[in-house]
């Protein structure tokens, strides 16, 4: 469960870039959250995942509060939360394996724990085959299913994807959301930041609609 009350966050500027914003976001739930450019979009998920503090407001991760979290929480907060951003962010000078085992074994997994996970992960976005690339020897698309391996190998309670496919065709999105769609289906809360209005017209969820950092609609998908 995700809770929001009366949350603002400003970087100093004339507006905040989120502003009162109050929502609840059960476990299991798959929400977009789309506005246009400047909208308040990833300042929002960065809150989640405790990369910005509010401003004003409290915010709750399965009644954690995480509004002032300490630093050396902040890891255990992030084993919860799996992120995929529009660039990747994978680590270039290692492996495919390398990157997906990162995060188990900051958690000191033990070796053969963290081998067998990585492998289903990998072949769960189907590069089970390119363990021992390194991510530039990939394509756009297979670097984002990579990203995504790495979101997904800590079993994360909570998803957050922030303009997953906005540098990838049509195609290598519709894969990348079939993803999206199988880890909800498992029980993990998605949220997905984009743009693009043809991904809820083609699967339909919750869309909240930010404009200058406020929330102005939150449509529940209509049934049928
Ligand atoms: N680190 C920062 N320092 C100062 N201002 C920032 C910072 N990050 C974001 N902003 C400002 O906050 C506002 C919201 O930005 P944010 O990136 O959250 O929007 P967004 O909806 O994700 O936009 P986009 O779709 O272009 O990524 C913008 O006016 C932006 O310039």
């Amino acid at each position: 469960m995700i809770q929001l009350f009366n949350v603002t966050k400003s970087y100093g500027g004339e507006s905040p870039a989120v502003k009162d914003l109050s929502i609840q976001i059960p476990k299991g739930d798959f929400v977009y959250v789309t506005g246009a450019s400047g909208a308040g979009k990833t300042t929002f998920l960065r809150m989640l995942y405790a990369a910005e503090k509010p401003t004003r407001g409290q915010i709750l991760i399965n009644n954690q509060n995480i509004t002032r979290i300490r630093s050396g929480q902040i890891p255990y907060l992030r084993r919860k939360i799996g992120v995929v951003f529009q660039d990747f962010k994978l680590l270039q000078s290692r492996t495919v394996y390398e990157n997906v085992a990162f995060a188990l074994e900051a958690q000191g997994k033990k070796r053969y724990e963290v081998s067998k996970k990585v492998y289903q992960a990998l072949k769960e976005v189907g590069l089970e085959h390119r363990l021992q690339r390194k991510p530039l020897e990939l394509s756009g698309g297979e670097q984002q299913r990579i990203a995504i391996a790495r979101a997904l190998v800590v079993d994360p309670l909570i998803l957050l994807a922030d303009e997953p496919s906005g540098n990838l065709d049509q195609e290598v999105t519709l894969d990348i959301m079939e993803l999206f769609k199988k880890a909800n289906a498992r029980g993990t809360t998605v949220l997905l930041a984009t743009h693009d209005h043809s991904l809820h017209r083609r699967f339909p969820r919750r869309v909240m609609t930010l404009d200058k950092g406020r929330l102005i609609a939150d449509q529940q998908p209509v049934e049928g």
